[in-house]
């Protein structure tokens, strides 16, 4: 099931329920604050590092309200445009999404015409002139918007129409006891993907999750799993599946095994016994050919988790996956499209 998908699900089972935000685990606030926002036609400022989790929350937000039928539209205002005969800016988009929700990413990127554009829009909003207000749900996304103000990059009057409904997505840094939870959400959707039996994590490997600070946060805790899911053979995720992550932290080693040395056929010396149980270094980011019940996988799952892979090593940048898996353009996007990933990477 596509994520927002399932965020959506989440959103629309705490509906209904008294809406106390204290007390109540991350997922389950930002669920509940996305619910308020679903219900609202107020523009929805959604502020976090990257990889929080911004594009599908504000995706969500959308499925969840009552454009859902309508267009949803993305800029990427931290990307170069993309030569295209559709309109890429924020004026042309706004006419496309027309009934819909226009969602501007890294919203803190915009160029001032840009700018002067959206707080045009959502002047004539505001001032509910109905027959000139442009029928469009604005969600925007940003990092540090109040710096940019700050540094007079951004206009101040566009910041604090935008920040109607605020969303702030915590670092997972800040957030440490929900980690083994955002885990196991990884870990059953990818082990049911790969069809393995995976139950969570072992206690080493959540204490060595725990201590890691996740620069690229749900992003690169969802790779790690990922990656973490593919290599395990056991029921349980240890340590020794997160070897760049262990790698990061002072004090946990992973041992990696010596290079195997012949012994001389007339030496008599026994092998000296092992002082520690080493830990057979397995290449991070190798695909098992071989499924649970011993048997050889399919070139049809390999093909699909190669893709699954790209998709998130590439962070869904299209052009870098279909350049590294030697595919044109279209066929990546009839591939996702047949695996149910469009979602993911629109
Ligand atoms: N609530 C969630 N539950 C499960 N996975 C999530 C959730 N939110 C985000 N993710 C996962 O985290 C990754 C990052 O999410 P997303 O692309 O929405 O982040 P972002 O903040 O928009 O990132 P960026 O600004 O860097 O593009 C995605 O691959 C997504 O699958």
């Amino acid at each position: 099931m596509p994520l927002s998908q399932l965020l959506a699900d989440e959103i629309r089972a705490l509906r209904g329920d008294a809406a106390r935000l204290d007390g109540c685990s991350e997922r389950e606030r930002i669920a509940r604050l996305a619910d308020r926002a679903a219900r609202s036609a107020l523009p929805v400022l959604i502020e976090g590092e990257p990889g929080s989790g911004a594009r599908a929350l504000a995706r969500a937000i959308h499925d969840c309200g009552e454009r859902k039928e309508r267009p949803f539209l993305r800029l990427p205002a931290g990307e170069a445009p993309v030569q295209s005969e559709r309109p890429t800016g924020v004026s042309g988009l706004l006419k496309e999404a027309i009934g819909g929700t226009l969602f501007i990413q890294d919203v803190e990127c915009l160029g001032g015409e840009g700018q002067n554009d959206l707080l045009d829009c959502l002047y004539r909003q505001d001032a509910g002139r109905a027959h000139r207000r442009p029928d469009v749900r604005i969600i925007a996304s940003g990092s540090d918007l109040a710096g940019s103000v700050r540094e007079g990059r951004f206009r101040e009057d566009l910041f604090y129409r935008l920040q109607a409904l605020p969303i702030t997505l915590r670092p997972l840094r800040a957030q440490r006891d929900a980690i083994p939870e955002w885990a196991q959400l990884f870990i059953g959707r990818f082990a049911a993907d790969e069809g393995k039996k995976i139950r969570g994590l072992s206690a080493d490997a959540a204490a060595l999750l725990a201590r890691y600070d996740w620069p690229g946060n749900l992003r690169q805790l969802e790779n790690a799993l990922y990656r973490a899911v593919i290599m395990a053979e056991g029921p349980f995720l240890t340590s020794t599946e997160f070897p760049q992550v262990a790698s990061h932290l002072r004090g946990i080693r992973i041992d990696i095994p010596p290079v195997p040395v012949l012994r001389a056929s007339s030496s008599t010396r026994p092998a000296p016994a092992p002082e520690s149980e080493h830990v057979a270094r397995r290449d991070p980011h190798a695909l098992s050919l071989i499924n649970d019940a011993g048997e050889m996988v399919t070139l049809a799952d390999l093909e699909a988790r190669a893709i699954r892979f790209a998709l998130a090593h590439y962070q869904g940048r299209m052009s870098a996956i279909s350049r590294h898996l030697g595919i044109g353009r279209s066929t990546l996007y009839r591939k996702l499209k047949e695996l149910g990933l469009d979602d993911e990477a629109a």
